[in-house]
């Protein structure tokens, strides 16, 4: 068993731990990598230039068809004995769309932007898409990646946070494509940091917000009883606690809540930067805004992170508000979360209150996100300098390499992950 510390821990920069040149089992595998944890110096950004060939786009995945729709509620849920019955629950979002997920042709159109943009710059690297729990699969494009002849991969999740469904799980994902298809030692696969406050996924959102807030202002809406919703999926508060570097206070719900909140007020700033910056709009009054979430599920005897956009939109109705824009900045694309949760749930609850509601769109593939995405594939081709990656926080840029215990999930227990000191 090897563990190659490329060397640069002990002058406080980035370690490159390779955790693709073997194999790892559990304890063996643990007890090693915390010995080399007591050498391991933050911040865990790899400032040195890889020549990566090619990058594998890792989506969710999501059904295509109404025979699709328990098969892939079992992936997602796999391992934890949910019977089909109470699949089928869940599987109503979906049938009511005729058991399509747009989300699998949203990476598609994502991967070929991704490939049209790399090949303007001239970047000469392929693009490759494999998904966690549809067809195609991520060892599938692993695989192909590999026998078209590619050694030193580049990973990018479609999720831009924190937490072990939003990184650690791609994270565990990549590995165990590494292990479905023999690969471990043969090919190495890194991971690009989360993304949440890199300009091209922030910009969007802005450009959202400003429409949505000049469409109300347009139409003669009071601005003072608007509420703009910053909307993201729900997690176990459990989760949340363990999201991010574990020797950081990042308060209620992790590093998960730290980055939304830090994310959203950057957003909100931005629009009415930008808005007052129009003529006739200088003295445009501050927006009231909150974090919320959506799309629980698990036993609600498990806490999970609160409020509910639902209970949210309710008692803004009952303070006064007149309006809501909801802004789903947890998410990438207009998938089925968005599609169910905002634009059927949420939109029914603001009619309910008679609000007027409007949503924002995803970034989807806005050219300026696209862009964007390639920017952070370039910094680690490149090994651009930390002090020289732009991010729209303070708690970015995030980390390359991820600690030990960053983003753990008790429940799921150890497993092998790639870009990051284990367990
Ligand atoms: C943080 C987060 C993201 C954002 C990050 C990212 O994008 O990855 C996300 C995205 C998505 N989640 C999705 C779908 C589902 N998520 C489920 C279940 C769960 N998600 C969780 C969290 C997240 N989920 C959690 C803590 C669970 C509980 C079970 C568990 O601990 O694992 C279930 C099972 C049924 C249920 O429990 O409701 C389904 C069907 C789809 C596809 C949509 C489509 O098809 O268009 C997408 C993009
Ligand atoms: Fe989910």
């Amino acid at each position: 068993m090897t563990i190659t510390n490329n060397g640069l821990g002990t002058d406080g920069k980035a370690v490159v731990v390779d955790l693709n040149e073997g194999r790892y089992e559990g304890e063996q595998f643990a007890r090693a990598a915390s010995e080399t944890a007591q050498k391991y110096v933050l911040p865990g950004r790899v400032e040195e230039a890889v020549a990566y060939d090619a990058v594998i786009l890792a989506g969710f995945g999501g059904p295509e068809g109404q025979d699709d729709v328990i098969p892939f509620l079992r992936n997602v849920t796999r391992g934890r004995g949910i019977p089909d019955e109470r699949l089928e629950e869940v599987a109503h979002h979906y049938r009511h769309f005729g058991g399509v997920s747009p989300i699998n042709q949203q990476n598609r159109e994502l991967q070929a932007a991704l490939q049209a943009e790399a090949d303007r710059r001239g970047l000469g690297i392929p693009i490759y898409w494999g998904n966690r729990n549809w067809d195609p699969y991520l060892p599938e494009a692993l695989q192909k990646a590999y026998d078209d002849g590619h050694r030193t991969i580049l990973g990018l999740a479609t999720s831009a946070y924190s937490s072990f469904s939003s990184c650690r799980q791609y994270r565990e994902d990549f590995a165990k494509a590494l292990d479905e298809t023999g690969l471990w030692g043969e090919v190495r696969i890194d991971k690009i940091a989360q993304f949440f406050d890199a300009p091209g996924f922030v910009q969007p959102f802005v450009a959202g917000v400003v429409d949505a807030l000049r469409t109300l202002i347009a139409e003669g809406a009071d601005l003072t009883t608007t509420r703009v919703l910053f909307a993201t999926h729900s997690i176990p508060t459990s989760d949340a606690e363990r999201s991010g570097p574990r020797d950081v206070d990042w308060g209620d719900g992790g590093a998960y809540a730290a980055q939304h909140l830090a994310v959203s007020e950057v957003i909100m700033q931005k629009a009415l930067a930008e808005l007052r910056a129009e003529d006739g709009h200088a003295n445009l009054p501050d927006v009231e805004w909150q974090l919320v979430y959506q799309s629980r599920s698990g036993p609600p005897s498990q806490p999970w992170l609160e409020p509910d956009i639902n209970d949210a939109i309710a008692e803004h109705a009952a303070a006064g508000a007149t309006a809501i824009v909801m802004v789903p900045v947890g998410f990438v694309s207009d998938h089925m979360e968005v599609m169910w949760d905002l634009d059927t749930e949420a939109m029914e609850t603001c009619e309910e209150h008679n609000l007027r509601a409007l949503r924002v769109p995803t970034p989807g593939v806005d050219p300026v996100y696209v862009s964007g995405l390639i920017d952070l594939i370039e910094e680690r081709l490149n090994g651009t300098p930390t002090s020289e990656r732009v991010r729209e926080t303070t708690l970015g840029p995030w980390y390359d390499v991820c600690r030990p215990g960053c983003c753990e999930n008790v429940r799921a227990g150890f497993k092998p992950a790639i870009s990051g000191l284990q367990p």
